[in-house]
């Protein structure tokens, strides 16, 4: 044990009064095999479930070994909130995710950046994602809502059981094409081979080499290191496409330069300028950034979110009564009617309490520095995970309950809403918080409009008939889940 007074890390973390503080050494955790570590103790796929046992069984700051890399998991949202607020000088993005996103031949943007290149980068992004902005972008997300309508009342009339994240990710591929970028794409009206299916191998493969203990793809590429390869390839020549047709908006249209009207004509114009430190990689690299962090995010999200009102057929009984009250006589709503979507937002944020698609959020420490009383050396990996005390009966009422009434104060549930929003932090924090969460909100409340306003759910079905198994790949999905619709009948 080592005293306060000898330590003088940067204590951004440390606690107020002084207390004998920990080394890493110090923590309790699983057994450590020589080599390995606990590497082989872990099922990637259900990592964050195996960490969360391990929280439960060993406290909120505990210690893992992925080989000879050493990682401290933290489950208490106190301290979570302070790490991720501690950016960019604290904690940042990992050394290993950077490299393993430039092997794959990734070019870097805001999500996998640190320092002034991040700080550029996230001006850029955010002004693309304000409000206002958005609604500009409004009626061409409404165009989109109209495919997925479209595309489901086709499976309805044939009686045909919808592939249900396959399809919402086809929504958030041309929503985000859409407003990031000024591109038609088309996926929800195509059965061709489509971008998404080469976007689906890019995360799951970075997350798997970040904490794989032998780099195998090095020594021997295997099949699935070459699909990888042409995903990569497949999604790099759309990217390139993306950039070419903007450029070409902006040549024909001088005035774009001056006034963008997406990210992307925001991005060319500012890396146009002399000595704008924005190159053409760092362009491409925040096209595909948007593309990775804008796509099964948000799908996964509404796949839970459909999962879980199925399962609960008195909310979904009234999230339907609110869209069909509030959005009478449209098929699609418009703004407006969307943000009076009160309960269905909050059906959004209960479900990500429950079923936050990052359980973990991995950190680097940048400096020495202190994370509650263990002392934390610069260079180490700290894992967050999101959702330990957001599911537990010592934080928030019936916390295994799917009661979407917490978020709005009302109900036997009405004390509950102030810690679910301060415990639940399914967005992340700080300075880089999601910069994608309005649009999130706004994607994930039109889609569940179509969807209950147009259809009667008749089944969402997993492969086993059991709640859905969740397969952490990067983001956490559902595992299989399948809904069949009826058109409503007016
Ligand atoms: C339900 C949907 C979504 C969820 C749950 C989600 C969640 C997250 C989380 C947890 C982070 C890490 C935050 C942190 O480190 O504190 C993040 C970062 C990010 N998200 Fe999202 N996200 C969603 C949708 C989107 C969308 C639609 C976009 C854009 C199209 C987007 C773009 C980004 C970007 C660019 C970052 C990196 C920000 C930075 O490092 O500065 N996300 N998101």
């Amino acid at each position: 044990m080592h005293s306060a007074a000898n330590a003088a890390p940067s204590a951004t973390t440390a606690p107020a009064a002084p207390v004998t503080l920990r080394s890493y050494e110090d923590l309790p955790g699983p057994r450590a095999v020589a080599l390995f570590g606990n590497a082989l103790q872990i099922d990637m796929p259900q990592a964050h479930l195996q960490f969360e046992e391990w929280c439960r069984e060993y406290g909120a700051l505990f210690k893992v070994r992925m080989g000879s890399r050493k990682l401290l998991v933290v489950g208490e949202h106190e301290l979570i909130a302070k790490i991720l607020r501690d950016r960019p000088d604290g904690f940042g993005r990992s050394d290993r995710l950077q490299e393993m996103w430039h092997e794959m031949g990734l070019p870097g943007g805001v999500f996998s950046t640190n320092g002034e290149v991040w700080k550029r980068q996230r001006r850029m992004v955010l002004s693309s994602f304000d409000p206002a902005h958005v609604k500009n972008y409004f009626p061409a997300l409404q165009g989109v809502a109209q495919r997925l309508c479209g595309r489901w009342q086709k499976a309805a009339a044939a009686g045909q059981a919808i592939d249900l994240q396959a399809d919402l990710m086809r929504f958030t591929v041309d929503t985000i094409a859409g407003l990031a970028f000024g591109a038609e794409v088309n996926t929800l009206e195509s059965d061709q081979d489509v971008i998404q299916q080469h976007l689906d191998k890019i995360f799951p493969a970075l997350f798997s080499r970040i904490f794989a203990v032998i780099p195998v793809w090095r020594i021997r590429r295997s099949a699935s290191d070459k699909q990888l390869e042409k995903s990569v390839r497949e999604v790099m020549l759309a990217v390139d496409g993306f950039v070419a047709q903007a450029r070409a908006r902006m040549q024909a249209d001088a005035g774009l330069h001056q006034h963008p009207t997406n990210l992307l004509e925001a991005m060319i114009a500012a890396a146009d300028q002399p000595d704008s430190g924005i190159d053409d990689s760092q362009v491409a690299g925040n096209v595909l950034t948007m593309l990775l962090a804008g796509e099964d995010t948000t799908a996964n999200t509404l796949a839970w979110m459909i999962h879980l009102l199925w399962l609960n057929p008195a909310t979904l009984a009234l999230a339907t009564a609110e869209v069909r009250r509030v959005c009478v006589g449209s098929s699609v709503p418009t703004l407006e009617q969307l943000s009076q979507l009160d309960y269905v937002e909050a059906c959004a944020h209960e479900t990500m309490r429950l079923k936050p698609v990052a359980p973990q959020i991995p950190q680097q420490a940048h400096k020495d520095t202190v994370v509650g009383d263990v002392m934390v050396p610069a260079g180490t990996m700290v894992i967050c995970l999101m959702r330990t005390d957001s599911v537990s009966d010592a934080h928030i009422a019936q916390a295994d309950r799917f009661a979407p009434e917490r978020w709005l104060g009302q109900g036997e549930l009405a004390h509950s809403s102030s810690s679910a929003k301060r415990i639940a932090m399914p967005f992340g924090a700080g300075p880089r918080i999601c910069p994608g969460r309005y649009l999130a909100l706004l994607e994930m409340k039109m889609a569940m409009a179509i969807l209950l306003l147009n259809f009667e759910i008749q089944n969402v079905s997993t492969p086993d008939g059991q709640p859905a198994r969740e397969l952490l790949k990067f983001t956490m999905t559902p595992v299989g889940l399948k809904m069949q619709l009826a058109a409503r009948q007016l």
